[in-house]
């Protein structure tokens, strides 16, 4: 194959690889999905390997601009990691990409990875000779030491230049890319360096806060689910104004890794709809939760008599939706910004309504996975999106910058509600969902409309929901209509006309079936106006899938939680299937986005 591969280098790569090999999985390959690659950490050495020589040649295609790189499994167990590429402007790696990754992992010989390499330069048109540059950081695991030798012996052997972050949460990594690469630019994004972060967002909640009338009344407890959060929640305080907000940190343990992640964190609350252990809160405290690397965080509270009252990520969007339309239309920027709100089929259809009805703003619907969000919510001048579990963030276009720079505030009133809208735009991180950013965001916003859950609950209810599902042989048997954002069925045949038959039978009944793109099942989310409909009606459909054969056909079902916002399957029940799978992971794919 004609090639202007540098063969001195490939040497170097083939050399370097001698101390990192593949774990043996068999037939079994890795896949790099929405989360990057994930897994048992013990198998992850040539992954995390091939990983960085996939980030050096996407450096030079990308102009020499650097690429980031984090290792991380997020809310998963500790003994498991993973690890994803960061594209120049903050974003994850663009999806044409993806399959170069998947196959540098799974090259199982140095004549396959050389191949591999050649194909990406060939396909891919990359210069070769171009410069390139890697940043990276982990999270608290302790296999992320070794996974970060692994992953210098690639860049040394492909000559790239790097910088090694240590130990960050993801989203600032995301921050440290993007303002990296636009540092000599007209508007960098900020400093390059993780103080900078802090000092950005440190200088922004100010800002942003500055403006309520009263300082919020009552403390807010974080709950760091004993991971990286935890430590750069405690370094951001330091950069916040003091005095103005109390809050508590707890689940802090980051010394030894068994803690991470384990009945505490976003991921667990929201999956077992219950508190984080050691919980002390009292009626009507607020708490929230980060998840294992940062980029999650949903609130929560209890009422008197312990009854558990979640507000996630569709209750984020709603309060941020309300907070911005108010601030863009008291600025009198309402005849030049859009608002538009981005879900996914999963909100809860209360939600959507009380966006469409009371906020009067646009809803716009994507498939799931936050990719999908980010990308349809860059195309408007402000889009808003969250998933339920809590990822999320708000991006403000450059169309809609530029109109809060140049609008000249015709009175006092205006000029408060620009500057304070203004803030929120270095406010809130604009390369991704950002835990630490969105806890500060909802912090301004109930301080400044003097909210406690209470409010934030009572603006509306939710319809009874629940979420199921059924596991199947072959997922890909399961193809949505496009278009609809997954909620109806082209195949199998049968099934869509048979959903549509059931939900017919219950008031405000909506049902839809898709597979799920990071485990081999199919999820089957319903709603109806009664908690008992609900349940039967999500019953019913599951027996129906569980009854079909072949591809279509699964067996067991496994449903989570009563109605109330339920997002995804319990943590305990993933390891054990996990760990069933042999190699600890479904290995064709991620088994989840942050
Ligand atoms: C219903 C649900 O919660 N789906 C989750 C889950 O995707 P599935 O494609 O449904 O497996 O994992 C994704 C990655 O974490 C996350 O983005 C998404 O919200
Ligand atoms: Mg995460």
């Amino acid at each position: 194959m004609a090639t202007n591969i540098n063969e001195a280098e490939f040497k170097a790569i083939i050399k370097a690889a001698e101390d990192w090999p593949r774990a043996d999985t068999g037939n079994t390959d890795f896949g790099y999905g929405t989360a990057g690659f994930r897994m048992r950490a013990d198998l992850l050495d040539y992954v995390v390997f091939t990983v960085g020589l996939v980030a050096s040649l996407r450096s030079r295609k990308c102009g020499g601009n650097a690429i980031g790189i984090m290792i991380t499994a997020s809310h998963n167990p500790a003994d498991d990691n993973g690890v994803k590429i960061v594209d120049p402007m903050g974003e994850m790696l663009v999806s044409e990409w993806e399959p170069y990754a998947t196959a540098m992992a799974n090259a199982r010989t140095p004549d396959k990875l050389r191949n591999c390499f050649i194909q990406i330069i060939q396909n891919a048109q990359v210069h070769d000779h171009n410069a390139r540059k890697v940043i990276f950081a982990r999270d608290t695991r302790p296999s992320g030491a070794r996974l970060v030798r692994a992953l210098k012996a690639a860049l040394e052997a492909t000559n790239t230049e790097y910088v090694d972050y240590g130990i960050l949460t993801t989203p600032q990594l995301h921050y440290l890319v993007k303002a990296t690469n636009t540092e000599k630019m007209d508007k960098p994004y900020g400093e390059v360096s993780e103080e900078g972060y802090y000092k950005k967002m440190g200088k922004a909640f100010n800002e942003a806060i500055k403006r309520a009338t009263k300082p919020p009344s009552s403390p807010v407890t974080v709950d760091c689910a004993n991971g990286v959060g935890a430590p750069k929640m405690k370094k951001l305080l330091e950069y916040l104004p003091k005095d103005i907000l109390k809050i508590n940190v707890v689940n802090d343990k980051i010394e030894s890794a068994k803690d991470l992640n384990f009945q505490c964190g976003a991921d667990y609350v929201k999956t077992s709809q219950r508190v984080p252990k050691d919980f002390d809160g009292k009626p009507y405290d607020r708490w929230c939760s980060l998840d294992g690397d940062a980029d999650r965080i949903i609130y929560y509270f209890v009422e008197d008599g312990s009854v558990f009252r979640l507000l996630d990520g569709d209750r984020i969007a709603t309060l941020a939706a309300s907070f911005i339309g108010d601030l863009v239309r008291k600025s009198g920027l309402e005849d030049a910004i859009t608002i538009a709100i981005v879900q996914t089929a999963y909100a809860n259809g209360a939600s959507t309504k009380y966006v469409e009805q009371t906020l009067k703003l646009k809803v716009e619907f994507t498939n799931t996975g936050v990719k999908h969000l980010h990308h349809v919510a860059a195309m408007k001048d402000i889009g808003v999106y969250f998933e339920a579990n809590g990822h999320g963030t708000i991006l403000f276009s450059e169309r809609a910058q530029k109109a809060m720079r140049k609008h000249q505030p015709q009175s006092p009133a205006q000029m408060e509600a620009l500057e304070t809208l203004r803030a929120l735009t270095d406010l809130i991180n604009q390369t991704v969902g950002d835990a630490l950013s969105d806890f500060l965001l909802v912090e301004t916003i109930l301080a400044h409309k003097e909210w406690t859950v209470r409010e934030w609950l009572s603006t509306y209810t939710d319809l009874p929901n629940k979420l199921a599902k059924v596991l199947v042989s072959d997922r890909s048997a399961y193809k949505s209509v496009e278009g609809t954002a997954e909620r109806r069925l082209l195949t199998p045949k049968p099934v869509q006309p048979r959903i549509d038959a059931i939900v017919s039978k219950y008031r405000d009944g909506r049902c839809f079936v898709r597979a799920s793109g990071t485990e081999d099942a199919v999820r089957v989310y319903g709603e109806a106006g009664e908690v008992y409909d609900t349940e039967d009606l999500v019953g019913k459909v599951c027996e129906f899938i569980g009854g079909l054969g072949g591809g279509g056909g699964g067996g067991m079902s496994d449903s989570v939680g009563p109605a109330g916002r339920l997002g995804g399957e319990s943590g305990a029940y993933q390891t054990q299937m996990l760990r069933e799978s042999g190699l600890g992971r479904d290995l064709r794919e991620p088994q989840a986005g942050e």
